[in-house]
């Protein structure tokens, strides 16, 4: 059997084929209230199932949030495995967003769960934290680089704390977030259609890609931006932060699609709406 193609250019394919836009699936315990579920992990499992049959094959990637599912315990873990799985069948891409960052032994460890062949918590990519040093994160990148799996690592993140570390500037005059995107501009080198190493920078951002002296044109590795819908960006929002890279970004929506459920239609249009929005601000005239 030939080994899978790297992540970033299956996900470069689902985007060109269904739009740029990842849906994230944060079983909150206000949305399951919303959609007459109990705060439990039956509610969970049937949520997350429920968002998985609904956009399966529609959207180009699915994004369940780590947090949601670990709160429950390993009942909790034993349903993200599920919707791994569910999600696999149904030929979408999964993010899993679980941020992990260590020391680098430790992060040979959240490596072997969500990136190597075989671990049932491994989606296709997951989401890291670079604040132990860009460097910690090499037993990760080297498990995603030989499972043809990605990761994003956090860069500008969309939550207004997030400047405090991101902003800041070493010695040098580099500021922490644009020399997280030379790591993985460099890391991303040659590859085609784009690299694996791929970055989280919020659409809710405003200048922060300028302010910054962010290379983002210079990743050639996708552009996960969450803050669309519930955190107010929107088109408009997207086409500033991005610029010139936005051909490479994957605009992401959790609350602002799930809100539309619990009925499959429903949660299918608001994508479908999402997506079309995120089309024409990423990608006009395509
Ligand atoms: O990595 C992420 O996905 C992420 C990074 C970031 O900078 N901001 C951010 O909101 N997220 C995640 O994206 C989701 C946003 O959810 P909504 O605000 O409901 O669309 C949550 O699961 C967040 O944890």
């Amino acid at each position: 059997m030939s080994a899978p193609a790297p992540f970033g250019a299956r996900l470069a394919a689902a985007m060109d084929a269904v739009g740029p836009l990842c849906v994230g699936i944060d079983p909150h315990a206000a949305l399951l209230a919303a959609w007459g579920l109990p705060d439990d992990v039956g509610g969970l499992r049937e949520f997350s199932l429920r968002v998985v049959d609904a956009l399966g094959g529609a959207v180009a990637a699915l994004k369940p949030q780590a947090a949601f599912f670990e709160r429950h315990g390993s009942r909790g873990l034993a349903v993200l495995e599920e919707v791994l799985a569910a999600s696999r069948a149904a030929g979408t891409l999964t993010i899993v967003d679980a941020k992990r960052g260590d020391i680098g032994s430790t992060m040979a460890g959240y490596g072997d769960a969500f990136l190597a062949d075989g671990s049932p918590l491994a989606g296709d990519a997951v989401t890291v934290s670079p604040y132990l040093g860009f460097g910690s994160l090499a037993p990760a990148l080297e498990r995603a680089s030989a499972s043809g799996r990605g990761v994003f690592v956090l860069c500008l993140t969309s939550n207004p704390e997030g400047r405090q570390v991101q902003h800041a500037a070493g010695a040098d005059g580099v500021s922490v977030a644009a020399s997280v995107a030379a790591q993985a501009a460099a890391l991303n080198e040659g590859a085609s259609p784009m690299g694996s190493v791929g970055l989280v920078v919020g659409a809710t951002v405003g200048d922060a890609v300028r302010d910054t002296g962010t290379d983002l044109d210079a990743v050639n590795g996708p552009l996960l931006a969450p803050g669309v819908g519930a955190q107010g960006a929107g088109p408009a929002e997207l086409a500033q932060v991005f610029g010139a890279a936005r051909g490479s970004v994957l605009a992401s929506s959790s609350r602002g699609v799930l809100g539309a459920g619990p009925d499959a239609a429903d949660l299918r249009r608001a994508a479908a709406a999402a997506a079309g929005e995120a089309r024409a601000a990423l990608r006009p005239g395509a």
